[in-house]
């Protein structure tokens, strides 16, 4: 039996925080894993207050792999930070931040330091389940040892609080750096937080592009191995402020298979093209329904047409997810379905999806 990156996420996942319960890859504390001819090296980035009994944790973990067949040297690297972004108490009005200026000579798209890939969501239209798909693809790529952070933009109804599980909101201590939410080893900042209270806002475009901006530059992130970022459906002034301003290493659309959806989806890939962004790929949702009593397939919204339109489009169909009771009520529950059910096919279409980005280099 050879050794393989899912063998020792298995293993690993079996090592448990005493503190919290939650196993190293979960909890977001596990990095940089490699697995490679019968070695693994990963990087365990704890709390400096916690260190004696994180050294007990990294020794447990290291035994673990070393009973696995096929493994002949594990190395854990322990660091320590003081500054991981911090589940915040939830004050009722957030903290008013005072915005950066942006430095001198920086007017075409930056990168943000610390963030090796920022990846967009996006849709033409609303509703064809563009934020479920970042949040499972969030909470897969984090499962699978990714650092991630899911940078909620989507101004018109923004849901990722909600799909993740968190509440309160983000903080500011010295009034400046932004501190977000984490939850499933993501974490996580909506622009529905940075408003106050239930007060409905109407976004204009100075006011937004100042909130994204914010949300990019300003929130404590910690390092990254990709940034997600779920758009708003359309072509709008977020789309065309985040791809100005910073460099977005790809988008996948996601779709659903009717003809006007795939429309709309069209709209968006000719959008990004024009701001050069790379398509990596078009999203089939609300595939196929599997009855959940009898197991009967029927195509609701129909079947293929996203596969249709990537091939004429010269676009790789990442995945098709089918539409399913699961994948919605996991979603309100807070923990997304590739979490709660990570063997069901709702659970595996969107940890096949991670795989396949992790090892096109896309995450
Ligand atoms: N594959 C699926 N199976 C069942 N329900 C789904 C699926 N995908 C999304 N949904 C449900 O459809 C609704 C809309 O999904 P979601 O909020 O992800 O869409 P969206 O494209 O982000 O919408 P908008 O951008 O307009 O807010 C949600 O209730 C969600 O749970």
């Amino acid at each position: 039996m050879t050794l393989t990156r899912e063998s020792v996420l298995a293993a690993l996942k079996t090592v448990q925080d005493p503190m919290t319960g939650e196993d190293i890859v979960s909890s977001g504390m596990m990095r940089a894993l490699r697995v490679a001819d019968q070695s693994v090296r990963f990087v365990l980035e704890v709390d400096q207050s916690r260190m004696p009994q994180m050294e007990e944790l990294s020794r447990e973990a290291e035994q673990k792999l070393q009973d696995l067949p096929d493994c002949e040297s594990v190395q854990v690297v322990l660091t320590a930070h003081s500054d991981a972004p911090a589940q915040p108490s939830a004050p009722s009005e957030p903290v008013p931040i005072k915005q950066r200026p942006a430095p001198p000579g920086t007017s075409g798209p930056q990168r943000v330091p610390g963030i090796d890939r920022v990846v967009a969501i996006a849709s033409g239209k609303g509703g064809v389940g563009k934020s479920t798909v970042a949040a499972n693809l969030a909470c897969a790529l984090a499962a699978q040892g990714r650092r991630v952070g899911l940078l909620d933009a989507d101004v018109y109804g923004p849901s990722q609080p909600k799909m993740l599980g968190v509440s309160g909101r983000p903080t500011s201590p010295d009034g400046e750096m932004i501190l977000p939410l984490r939850n499933h080893g993501v974490t996580l900042i909506s622009i529905g937080l940075m408003t106050s209270g239930d007060q409905a806002v109407v976004w204009r475009g100075p006011m937004l592009m100042g909130a994204l901006q914010q949300m990019m530059s300003q929130v404590q992130w910690g390092a990254l191995d990709i940034l997600i970022v779920d758009l708003p459906p359309g072509t709008g002034d977020v789309q065309m402020t985040l791809s100005q301003k910073f460099i977005v290493d790809g988008a996948i659309i996601v779709s659903t298979p009717q003809d006007i959806a795939l429309l709309d989806a069209r709209k968006g890939i000719d959008m990004f093209h024009q701001m050069h962004v790379p398509i990596l790929g078009m999203i089939e949702n609300m595939s196929t329904h599997v009855c959940s009593k009898c197991g009967h397939e029927e195509h609701i919204f129909g079947h293929g047409g996203v596969a249709a339109e990537a091939g004429k489009l010269g676009v790789p169909l990442l995945a098709e997810v089918p539409l399913s009771l699961g994948i919605r009520t996991a979603g309100d529950s807070g923990t997304p379905a590739t979490l709660a059910d990570p063997e069901a096919a709702d659970g595996r279409v969107f940890r096949d999806l991670a795989a396949r980005l992790v090892e096109q280099g896309h995450a």
